[in-house]
């Protein structure tokens, strides 16, 4: 208890902490709090699993508890089951405080969000888009007057990825006030630490935990090398082996899309296994229903994109399994984030396949370690690859006989009106694109096919010429 007091925290907080097990500060918040109490800006970049959390909760429920009011504090996170969990540590640790909250992401009802926004709670937590939705279509809420902006996994709020979260970000930026105590956290801080300065412009303090490794020492990290036609067989393998030898165990893999996340779950459970999957084009509601059905072990095993490779806390979960090695490091480190976390044991299994192996060297290379093999009996996963493979190609037939290509066009469609485009528009400019990258590449053929040409010609000159030489030269000599 005597650690979280000398951070100048207050006796109601610490045993709101202590109801969570949370006894003692982790280096994070020895660090991040005190400054934050002072009124620091502050950028904390530390491990997955380490208490980031709690660093921002704790000090803004101290400072909410001295001078109450609403909307007090805004807290922004790239996912919409992150802000429900962020909500959840806020509603536990503030439960004295009768703490009202409120949770503005995609999704889910708009009005009703609204109704409860002019309620005025005294924390928002959103995903950028849907409040940035708000703050453009209505005036019945204003966050011009709150204490806290909080970015969550600030590095990828202002990644320009897949979702492109810089415009809404922009939006909501221009609607609080100058005069703010701004609090960006995340595990992998560093590549975005420019832009991160222009938010928190208030002489940040930044921490960053100094261990050389970038990932936790209690995660055994792994991989396994598999051509691309095995890579089902060996999950399968890998899944029927902790199913053998663990009495207790919860598995988490990721996918790069979503079809393939909707495939394997199908697959999984032909095989019999406790999955489900989780990925965006689902349903929020059935989002939420698969995440609480695999906290609470009735799943045990989640299928995941990279919807679910951050901030998510799961202490049940001792294995992730990354079907595609993910691309960028920074995915890797937040992907096998997930297990090992607070202390605990995990295992982090890679799959790779021949083309990736440059991907694991950059992975290697971030986190500042080599990552072992994990030896597989391959006449074991050969016993079963022909029924994996078969079951796999029945499931994506059956895919193909739903209508989920026909919903993602649908998505993708939404998502360009949401961003003030034009669908058929944009479909035109991007086939005349195509059309010009095509043409490109012909044209380059066509250049190399020429200097090629050339080039055998003039060898073809060359050998010529030495071979008249020679003739001459032969002719010449006397017989
Ligand atoms: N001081 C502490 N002692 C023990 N457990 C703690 C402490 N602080 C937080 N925890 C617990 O550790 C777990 C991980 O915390 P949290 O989710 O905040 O990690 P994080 O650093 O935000 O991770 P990520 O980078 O993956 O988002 C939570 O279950 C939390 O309740």
């Amino acid at each position: 208890m005597e650690g979280f007091s000398r951070l100048g925290l207050s006796s109601w907080l610490i045993d709101q902490c202590s109801q969570l097990g949370i006894l003692k500060p982790s280096p994070v918040q020895e660090n991040c709090i005190p400054p934050i109490l002072e009124g620091r800006d502050c950028m904390g970049c530390a491990k997955t699993g380490s208490g980031k959390t709690a660093a921002f909760v704790l000090p803004i429920l101290q400072k909410l508890s001295e001078d109450p009011f609403g909307i007090f504090c805004l807290v922004l996170t790239p996912t919409r089951e992150l802000a429900y969990q962020i909500a959840e540590q806020f509603r536990v640790l503030g439960k004295p405080l009768g703490l009202k909250d409120c949770i503005i992401v995609g999704g889910m009802d708009m009005v009703a969000q609204a109704l409860e926004l002019s309620r005025k709670p005294h924390v928002v937590i959103a995903t950028p888009g849907r409040l940035a939705d708000h703050i453009r279509s209505s005036n019945t809420f204003s966050i011009k007057k709150i204490r806290f902006l909080v970015l969550d996994e600030a590095d990828r709020l202002l990644e320009q990825g897949c979702t492109d979260f810089t415009q809404d970000l922009q939006v909501i930026l221009e609607a609080v006030p100058a005069q703010r105590q701004t609090l960006l956290f995340s595990a992998t801080l560093t590549d975005t630490l420019q832009e991160l300065k222009t938010i928190a412009m208030n002489k940040p303090f930044f921490w960053e935990s100094t261990s050389e490794v970038r990932t936790v020492e209690q995660l055994d990290q792994r991989y396994i090398l598999v051509p691309e036609k095995v890579k089902d067989a060996y999950l399968v393998h890998l899944i029927q082996k902790f199913q053998d030898e663990h009495e207790d165990w919860s598995i988490m893999i990721f996918t790069n899309t979503c079809k393939t996340c909707q495939i394997l779950n199908m697959m999984l459970r032909e095989f019999s296994f406790p999955s489900v999957a989780l990925h965006s084009m689902m349903k929020q509601k059935q989002r939420f229903a698969a995440l609480a059905k695999f906290k609470s072990s009735v799943f045990k095993i989640l299928i995941a994109t990279d919807v679910a490779a951050r901030g998510l806390d799961i202490p049940t979960v001792q294995v992730v399994i990354n079907h595609n090695t993910p691309g960028l490091p920074k995915i890797y480190i937040h992907r096998v984030g997930r297990t090992a976390r607070a202390g605990r044991n995990g295992m982090a299994i890679t799959l790779v396949t021949q083309y990736d192996i440059h991907l694991v060297h950059a992975i290697e290379e971030q986190i500042n370690m080599k990552l072992e093999e994990f030896k597989v009996k391959e006449s074991e996963v050969l016993k079963i690859l022909t029924q994996v493979n078969v079951t796999r190609r029945e499931c994506e037939i059956k895919l193909e006989c739903t209508d989920f290509d026909e919903k993602k066009e649908i998505n993708k469609r939404k998502q360009l009106i949401l961003e003030g485009k034009d669908p058929d528009l944009e479909a035109k400019r991007k086939a005349e694109l195509e059309k010009i990258k095509k043409q490109k590449k012909k044209f380059k053929e066509h250049i190399q096919e020429t200097m090629q040409k050339k080039r055998e010609a003039q060898v073809r000159r060359k050998l010529k010429k030495k071979r008249l030489r020679q003739e001459k030269k032969a002719a010449k000599a006397p017989q």
